[in-house]
């Protein structure tokens, strides 16, 4: 045995081993030791090899899943390896014969569908990439997302630069690549920024060649043209998901939908450190509770839940499409009475993706039947439902209830009819068809219940025949049924007569068991009816997931169009419970809020019985020139950074198809969102917070655009003062010059409000405070101009510094205000030149640093280059061309 465990298990390299022993899986070495102490359980021995003991530890069979939930849930592999023959034929080979056993699955954080390790309001997807490389030496990134317990199967395609971004908004579960590229520096970079597990994979995996080949195959079509213009990049890693489905699911075919292509420019683009930032579907800490997510979902299925999520993590660009999605909203927010009817009706919907999802990988059981007869029940309620409307309904909803309705409907009235009422969790359990459905099964389950009754009543015989009362027929796993008797009257029944009908099967301490020839019959004819009573439930239930799976692509419609309504219902009731409006989108550049409000800060402060203090923001602009920056300037706690992020996120409601908190809302498509929010060590990555910021600063200046809007929230406070406002001085200036996106900034150094004065773009807002009594008073009221002071010290004060240290601070603040630091900083707006005469001159004198980060950058591009290259698929002109280009590439360098 141990011989076959380590061939498998030397097989199946990075994964845990759950090898298959009767009604456990047990790990051995230091897969037991790993699965111990992760699982908090017992770590025990068994035999020996090469001298020294084995450790050991096991699961029951019955409760793998929960075992396994928790092994993935830290990032591990697993292997499941089962049994494939039973044992008996096993000992007909020989008495030394071991059972049959093969890795039925592994199971990867990205491969998932069990009900258990999902997690019903998120989508888990499987991330894969691949790159090509393009015209001019740069890299095109492949990217396909695939859920494998949804069948949702998209891919799109990105830049270096904008990679990160998109592997953000996926919010994978698991990521794999080619070998190749994960050894490639500037891949392994980001990959690990991303903090997802990464699994690389062989070189097969990324050829190029079979990659159409493997999408072909996988949904039988003789050509990839019906997909649209798929890129190289974009089939490669299709085919590299498709690579590693297969192999993780050893045979099994999750039923995936075609791969559906994102345009490049279809989303708002929002890296990483903006999403976590803004807690768009999580918050700082990591928890749901407080993000904006968990804020404006209103929806009442899993699957509506997980829709809204992905549109949370990705707001649109394109605002015809935008605006389809704010007709829904909106159609929902006039008719409350429809809405309240459509919101009851989905509410009795489960999760039909998900079932049917388990049912195509053969791992279904009877709860997920019923799953699809409730799921396509409300499904064809609600097609029935939505047309009822009083006025006409809006694209997507129409489109919504026609595909609701596009399974055949005799589908879920069969279920209904061939399901029992209560449902065993396992289809191996049996009992889960109604009776009166199959006549071949009445027959059996009415031969097993009669030979049951026949042994009922044989008690009352045996009794007589054995001339005592105290005789019991009893049933266990090992005998079967068997008689007891007490020991005094079993003896009796071991001489004649009695011994001719009782044969003795054993004795215990007080009791003796025994058996009749009849009873074993009897029981032979129970068992192979009961038998053949499970087998063929187990046949009907076949019978019934391949009638669904022949409905498979109208299943996931309907599916799908159940998550769009509820969304659209979901919005609505927030929007009418939470008094928001349908703000304005178009291809401007405005950004005009009025009595904006931030949809988290409000929930709390209103479950605490206060007043949220809606605020305007105005930042438009005019294509060509560029957008407003605002200068935000007040107290510490006067509501600066909740002002920052309420706009960003009404600009990320706005384009996710979502009403807005406030009185009115013109938001021009935002295309990038950028934010430098609040101060984060990063001390895992080796960064201090000056670092970051300094890190996510720079993005901003690199990447924005005329369409982006960006949030600053003080930059430069992690440095000494000076230092700090000079950047801080310098990144306004390139913003206003250089990048001209709509910005909002704000800042502790009051000096950058004298830059409204050579700056035409930029506003100066501050947040009202009154001092009274010498203790500052928050209005959280925003209004132009700039603040006159801190309030840091009356901030202290409140926070309870001893009262010696405030006094103290009071009196050195007088002091320092008599050097007269601002008459310095007037002098300077008047003579240093502007920015883009500084950064003129600059270019064209790099500094010496400058100079090595760009022969660092050439270095990696170098580097890169190289790593592309495969020397097996070059064609003799191809590897002509690649060293021509690596050439280049090295001059540059000089
Ligand atoms: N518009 C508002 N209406 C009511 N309360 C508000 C408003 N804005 C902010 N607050 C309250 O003030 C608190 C502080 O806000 P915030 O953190 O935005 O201040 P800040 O000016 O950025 O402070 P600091 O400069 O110290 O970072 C919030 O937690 C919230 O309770």
């Amino acid at each position: 045995m141990m011989a076959q465990y380590l061939e498998i298990k030397a097989a199946n390299p990075g994964s845990l081993l759950f090898y298959r022993m009767g009604d456990f899986y047990e790990l051995f070495f230091e897969d037991a030791e790993i699965a111990a102490k992760a699982l908090g359980i017992v770590l025990t021995r068994r035999g020996k090899h090469a001298g020294q003991d084995i450790p050991m530890c096991g699961v029951p069979v019955e409760r793998a899943e929960d075992y396994l939930n928790r092994l993935i849930g830290q990032g591990h592999r697993v292997a499941v390896c089962e049994q494939i023959e039973d044992p008996a034929e096993a000992r007909k080979r020989g008495g030394k014969s071991v059972v049959r056993r093969e890795v039925v699955r592994l199971v990867t954080p990205g491969t998932i569908t069990e009900e258990l390790l999902l997690d019903p309001a998120r989508a888990n997807c499987l991330l894969a990439i691949a790159r090509a490389p393009q015209s001019g030496g740069d890299f095109s990134y492949g990217l396909a997302a695939v859920d494998i317990s949804t069948g949702a199967f998209t891919v799109c395609e990105a830049s270096q630069t904008a990679l990160e971004a998109e592997i953000a908004r996926l919010d994978p579960a698991e990521i794999v690549a080619p070998e190749s590229l994960v050894a490639s520096p500037g891949f392994a970079r980001i990959a690990k920024e991303t903090q997802r597990p990464l699994t690389p994979l062989g070189r097969e995996a990324g050829e190029r060649q079979s990659a159409e080949l493997r999408i072909k195959d996988y949904f039988g079509l003789a050509t990839l043209d019906g997909l649209g213009a798929l890129s190289r990049a974009e089939i490669a890693a299709a085919a590299v998901a498709l690579f590693y489905i297969e192999r993780t699911q050893f045979g099994a075919r999750p039923a995936l939908g075609l791969p559906s292509r994102l345009g490049r420019d279809a989303h708002m683009e929002i890296d990483a450190a903006t999403r976590a930032n803004l807690e768009l579907t999580r918050t700082l800490a990591g928890g749901r509770e407080g993000s904006l997510i968990a804020a404006i979902d209103r929806t009442v299925t899993p699957s509506g839940g997980r829709l809204l999520a992905e549109r949370v993590s990705a707001p649109l660009t394109d605002a015809p499409a935008i605006l389809r999605r704010l007709d829904a909203a909106a159609f929902f927010v006039d008719d409350p009475a429809l809405r309240k009817n459509v919101r009851a009706q989905l509410k009795s919907a489960p999760d039909l993706a998900r079932a049917l999802s388990r049912l195509a990988l053969g791992r279904g059981g009877p709860r997920d039947l019923a799953a699809l007869r409730d799921g396509l029940a409300a499904a064809h309620a609600l097609a029935e439902t939505l047309p009822q409307s009083s006025a006409a309904l809006p694209e997507e909803l129409a489109e919504a209830g026609a595909a609701a309705g596009a399974a055949d409907p005799t589908l879920a009235a069969r279920l209904g009819s061939a399901l029992a009422e209560s449902l065993p969790l396992h289809r191996r359990d049996g009992e889960f068809i109604r009776a009166a459905y199959d006549g071949a099964l009445d027959e059996l389950r009415a031969l097993r219940d009669e030979s049951r009754q026949v042994i009922a009543a044989l008690q009352a015989r045996y009794c007589d025949m054995a001339e005592t009362k105290q005789l019991k027929l009893k049933h266990n796993h090992f005998l079967g049924y068997f008689i007891e008797v007490p020991q005094a009257q079993g003896e009796r029944l071991l001489k004649p007569p009695y011994d001719a009908i009782f044969a003795h099967r054993q004795t215990m301490a007080d009791a003796m068991r025994f058996s009749t020839r009849e009873l074993a019959e009897l029981e032979a004819k129970i068992s192979s009816a009961a038998d053949e009573a499970l087998a063929r439930e187990q046949t009907i239930f076949d019978e019934l997931a391949a009638l669904l799976l022949a409905q498979e692509t109208e299943i996931k419609r309907a599916a799908h169009a159940l998550a769009a309504i509820d969304v659209a219902a979901g919005l609505a009731e927030l929007a009418a419970a939470c008094d928001w409006t349908r703000p304005l989108v178009d291809d401007s550049l405005a950004f005009e809020i009025e009595a904006g409000r931030h949809p988290v800060v409000e929930a709390a402060l209103r479950a605490s019985g206060r007043v949220f203090v809606g605020n305007d923001c105005a930042l438009s602009g005019l294509a060509g020139r560029g957008g407003r920056i605002a200068v935000v300037t007040g107290p510490n706690m006067a509501g600066k950074s909740t002002y920052l992020r309420q706009n960003a996120l009404i600009a990320v409601l706005a384009q996710m198809g979502s009403f807005v908190p406030a009185a009115r809302a013109h938001i021009g498509v935002v295309d990038r969102l950028f934010s430098r929010v609040g101060a984060s060590d990063d001390l895992a990555r080796g960064r201090s917070t000056f670092m970051v910021e300094m890190v996510e600063t720079a993005a901003i200046l690199n990447q924005a655009k005329e369409r982006s809007l960006v949030i600053l929230d003080e930059i430069g406070r992690g440095t000494a003062t000076f230092d700090g406002l000079s950047i801080a001085w310098a990144v306004m200036e390139h913003l206003h010059e250089k990048n001209r996106a709509r910005a909002l900034f704000a800042t502790h150094f009051h000096e950058l409000t004298q830059l409204a004065k050579r700056l035409d773009r930029l506003d100066n807002l501050t947040v009202r405070v009154t001092d009274w009594n010498g203790d500052v008073v928050f209005l959280h009221e925003i209004m132009a101009g700039a603040a006159d002071r801190s309030y840091g010290i009356q901030v202290a004060k409140l926070a309870g510094l001893p009262g010696p240290v405030v006094e103290r601070a009071r009196n050195l603040l007088a002091e320092f205000e008599a050097a007269d630091r601002l008459s310095h900083v007037d002098r300077l707006v008047a003579d240093l030149p502007l920015f883009t005469m500084s950064f003129a001159a600059s270019s064209a004198t790099q500094a010496p640093a400058a100079d090595s980060a760009i022969a660092q950058a050439q270095d990696d591009a170098l580097g890169e280059a190289i790593d592309a290259i495969d020397p097996d698929e070059l064609s003799p002109r191809a590897a002509i061309e690649a060293l021509y280009r690596l050439k280049q590439l090295r001059a540059e360098r000089r």
